[in-house]
């Protein structure tokens, strides 16, 4: 890595939480990741959801199909499927079998954006399932947070760990698991701490912002997604493990593309649009940490060691030179996208 007060130059990095929609959209958004990015973990909760190999191996040939009309020829979308209460152990042998689908992902039922198919009961439903994943090295993604009306929304990460990952990790010890996007004190420390083989993904929001930009002067939807942003002290713990070195922590934007009148609305969806300036946030994050000399091992050597990947060979920079963020860019032929933290200066600039 090399760093001069007016440049960054690092290994190519990739995005181990990506949502590239499909259709129209998927045509739109893809060009952002693929231009910085060289793989990205492609998240399946497309409606429906991404259940099959036979699936997978479609949704693939349909981004590759865009990606070819693009020009867009060195960016490898990793498969995902989508973990349901039915799927079998021959679904995971299938994966396990395929060679592009490198996890599963778990969503429980009713968690985020189309998770209605997702998991009612982790190991009462899916335990045989887990046991084969296991078995073929076969990592779980986890969307970590529980869905019980009962638990405050600021509080169903926390809670997810007590009543879930800890009897998941107590019952299947050597299953690969990715806590996705983590956005408390207590998802670093967890992941930090727990033995076996354990890694986590945060997003550029929960390094830059706390709670506070849903509500700054009215309510700005574009800041929501889920989990939700969190107090500063939760900020302050996720800047600290994405800047310690350590392995477990790695790149995952959750860019997530929604309809600006999708977002601006009486329910408003959930997500934020972050591919477009992904490595511009998160160099801003790292800097103002003052740890630039961490940004490659989180975006670039972290995650291909978890996955047991190859490390990308080429390199890309960024300049020291203000970027205004676009109030929007253009999205699908009925409405734009507003990226996260549009209109606002980021002292940093992709160049290639
Ligand atoms: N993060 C989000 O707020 N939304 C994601 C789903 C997810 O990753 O939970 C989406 O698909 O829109
Ligand atoms: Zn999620
Ligand atoms: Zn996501």
């Amino acid at each position: 890595m090399q760093i001069t007060s007016a440049s960054i130059t690092l290994i190519r990095p990739d995005d181990w939480h990506l949502h590239l929609r499909d259709g129209e959209a998927l045509a739109a958004v893809v060009a952002d990741s693929a231009r910085q990015f060289s793989r990205a973990i492609v998240m399946p909760n497309l409606k429906p959801p991404v259940t099959t190999v036979e699936m997978a191996s479609a949704y693939k040939a349909r981004i590759e199909a865009v990606l070819a009309q693009q020009n867009l020829h060195s960016f490898t979308p990793l498969m995902t499927l989508y973990l349901t209460n039915n799927t079998s152990v021959e679904d995971v042998k299938k994966a396990a079998e395929s060679g592009f689908v490198k996890a599963f992902k778990l969503y429980p039922a009713g968690a985020t954006t189309n998770s209605d198919a997702g998991v009612t009961d982790l190991l009462g439903n899916c335990s045989r399932t887990l046991e084969a994943m296991q078995q073929y090295g076969m990592p779980l993604l986890v969307h970590g947070e529980v869905t019980d009306p009962r638990v405050d929304l600021f509080d169903r990460e926390a809670v997810f760990i007590d009543r879930v990952m800890l009897p998941l990790r107590r019952a299947f010890p050597a299953l690969k698991v990715v806590f996705e996007h983590i956005t408390t004190k207590q998802g670093a420390h967890y992941v930090r701490d727990a033995e076996g083989p354990i890694g986590a993904t945060i997003t550029p929001q929960h390094l830059l912002f706390n709670r506070n930009a849903i509500f700054q002067g009215g309510v700005r939807p574009h800041y929501y997604c889920l989990p939700v942003l969190k107090r500063e002290e939760h900020r302050i713990a996720l800047v600290e493990a994405a800047t310690s070195g350590n392995p477990r922590f790695f790149l995952g934007t959750d860019s997530a593309p929604h309809a600006k009148h999708a977002k601006e609305a009486s329910c408003g969806c959930a997500g934020c649009y972050s591919a477009l300036h992904a490595m511009e946030l998160y160099a801003t994050a790292f800097e103002k940490a003052g740890k630039l000399d961490q940004l490659e091992g989180f975006a670039s050597l972290h995650g291909p060691q978890f996955y047991g990947l190859p490390v990308n060979t080429e390199t890309i920079t960024l300049e020291r030179k203000e970027f205004e963020i676009p109030q929007q860019v253009p999205y699908t032929k009925d409405a734009p996208l507003v990226p996260l933290s549009a209109g606002e200066v980021l002292p940093w600039r992709f160049v290639a």
